[in-house]
């Protein structure tokens, strides 16, 4: 008979054997993975996660992919051991080639799914090839050409929101604006009036879907990296009834109730033979009714599940990729100037409302866009997972393990890019030389495949009637000493939020 002295000892011994082997034995000296090259772990137990902790997002994982190529390891915390990918032919075999054999790994769905629902970002497999048909007609490019103008309205009541800021200061030449917070609201207005053609009015009042999602999403009172960092090895803790956690449920309740009652409104009217318009949801569920198989067709709660899904991929993304942009204009004047110019030339008038082929043609402007986010992608990295054991480059990567798109260190490796990779030069992409070695695979803001951003054509328009108007109303210049790093949230955010001296154009 074995006591329970013995029996404490057997267990501890077990315990210590099975730590040893997983924290240590396994992702050093057997996982497969070990035979990749890659960074040294920064100390006991943390794999590589200090350096994540210690240095901005994108800064180690270019230095590891510019010293060890396109594909190598680094460890998670508790030294798990993981892989990074940046060469183009790696990202098509994960994107495109094998693309539902790497899904998105388990902790980011559970980060998101209480408040976006099985939508089209979260969904895997067959789920997302029929959703992905589904919704594709609703980004024709008749409906994104429709969208331009419409994108331009916000950003006037945002003119006027500024003007009178500007009145109503003592100089009235010059103050200083929280653009991160005005880019947020202004987008936010924008994803309502071409998703589902619902007012908002974030910009000017007080709406209970915006709060909402201001509260599921906004960075006030979010808990600290570290915890949310925690909390993907420890799910429990994202039930723990902090204030972060309570706001989120509640925000989440409040969604599902408007989200929902806008698809009942609709399919009402769609009964009635009374449904209109040419917003996102409108048009899907207007393929939606079209669809003879009942299988094949979005329930309500799917739909529902796609407006939030709409809000949260569209719009804090555009809303940062705008205040990165205006971030790097305030920094470069003589680039701003060129840019005004461009704009000025196209519309003279300075409440102009721009037309979708106009608006296109504007080179400098596409220019200043795609630099923008060559440098600071919104989105800087794709996580997915092996669902199997592959060969990549010749290494075994066994199922399980968690891989890395790292779409910052790709659009700043030196290599690709050259010597000034790391500035800000919005003409490199008038160079013909870069235009023809550029591919799907080396610059990827939207990512690729069939999982690549289904709004890219949405966003780009919007980003560019966005910056249209504000180039040509205002300037910006950058506050001296005002410092700003980059926050990996969903987003990469700036924090703290961007302030910069905005003033008027001259008419
Ligand atoms: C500058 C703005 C934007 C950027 C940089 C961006 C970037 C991305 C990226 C990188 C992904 C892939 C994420 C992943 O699979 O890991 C994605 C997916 C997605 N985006 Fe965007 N996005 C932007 C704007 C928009 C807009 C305006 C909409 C909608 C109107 C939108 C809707 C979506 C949806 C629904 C998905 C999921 C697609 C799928 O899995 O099939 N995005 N976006």
């Amino acid at each position: 008979m074995i006591d329970l002295y013995e029996l404490v000892i057997l267990s501890c011994t077990v315990i210590a054997g099975y730590l040893t082997y997983k924290l240590y034995l396994y992702p050093f000296y057997l996982s497969p993975i070990r035979k990749l090259p890659g960074p040294p772990t920064d100390a006991p137990l943390m794999g590589n996660t200090l350096s994540f902790l210690k240095e901005e997002f994108g800064v180690p994982q270019l230095r590891w992919a510019e010293k060890y190529g396109g594909l190598l390891r680094f460890h998670g915390f508790l030294n798990v051991p993981r892989i990074q990918i940046t060469d183009p032919k790696l990202i098509q075999h994960v994107t495109v080639n094998n693309v539902y054999e790497y899904p998105k790994p388990p902790f980011l769905i559970a980060n998101l799914l209480p408040i976006l629902g099985k939508g089209l970002l979260l969904v895997e497999g067959d789920v997302h090839k029929r959703q992905r048909k589904l919704m594709t007609p609703a980004f024709t490019f008749a409906n994104i050409k429709g969208m331009v103008p419409i994108f331009a309205k916000p950003l006037h009541t945002l003119k006027k929101i500024w003007i009178e800021l500007l009145e109503n200061h003592k100089d009235g030449k010059e103050i200083q604006i929280d653009i991160m917070s005005f880019m947020s609201k202004a987008t936010l207005d924008a994803i309502g009036m071409i998703g589902f053609n619902y007012q908002l009015n974030a910009l000017t009042g007080n709406d209970e879907l915006a709060n909402a999602y201001t509260m599921a999403f906004g960075t006030e009172n979010k808990p600290h990296a570290l915890y949310i960092i925690l909390s993907n090895y420890f799910p429990i803790m994202r039930n723990i009834p902090i204030k972060a956690n309570r706001d989120t449920q509640r925000a989440s309740k409040i969604v599902d109730k408007v989200s929902m009652r806008l698809v009942k409104e609709r399919q009402e009217a769609a009964i009635k033979g009374e449904l209109e318009g040419n917003d996102l949801l409108t048009s899907l569920i207007k393929v939606n009714l079209q669809q003879s198989n009942e299988e094949e067709k979005m329930s309500d709660i799917e739909l529902q599940q796609q407006i939030m899904t709409i809000l949260a991929a569209g719009h804090e993304t555009t809303s940062v990729a705008t205040t990165w942009a205006i971030w790097f204009l305030s920094k470069h004047l003589d680039i701003q100037d060129t840019l005004r110019k461009e704009i000025i030339e196209h519309f003279p008038d300075s409440d102009f409302v721009p037309d979708f082929d106009t608006i296109n043609s504007l080179e400098y402007l596409n220019c200043v866009i795609k630099e923008t986010m060559r440098l600071v992608p919104p989105v800087p990295i794709g996580l997915r997972i092996a669902s199997k054991d592959d060969i990549l480059n010749g290494y075994l990567i066994p199922k399980g393990t968690r891989v890395s798109i790292n779409i910052v260190a790709m659009h700043r490796l030196s290599s690709f890019w050259g010597p000034d990779a790391e500035k800000f030069v919005p003409s490199r992409w008038l160079d013909p030389t870069l235009t023809t070695k550029l591919s799907n695979f080396n610059y990827l803001p939207f990512l690729t495949g069939p999982r690549s951003c289904i709004g890219n054509k949405v966003a780009l328009n919007e980003f560019k009637v966005f910056l249209a108007v504000l180039i040509r109303n205002f300037k910006f210049r950058e506050i001296e000493g005002f410092a700003v790093k980059k926050e990996l949230r969903i987003t990469w955010r700036p924090k703290p939020n961007l302030k910069c001296w905005v003033s008027r154009v001259k008419e």
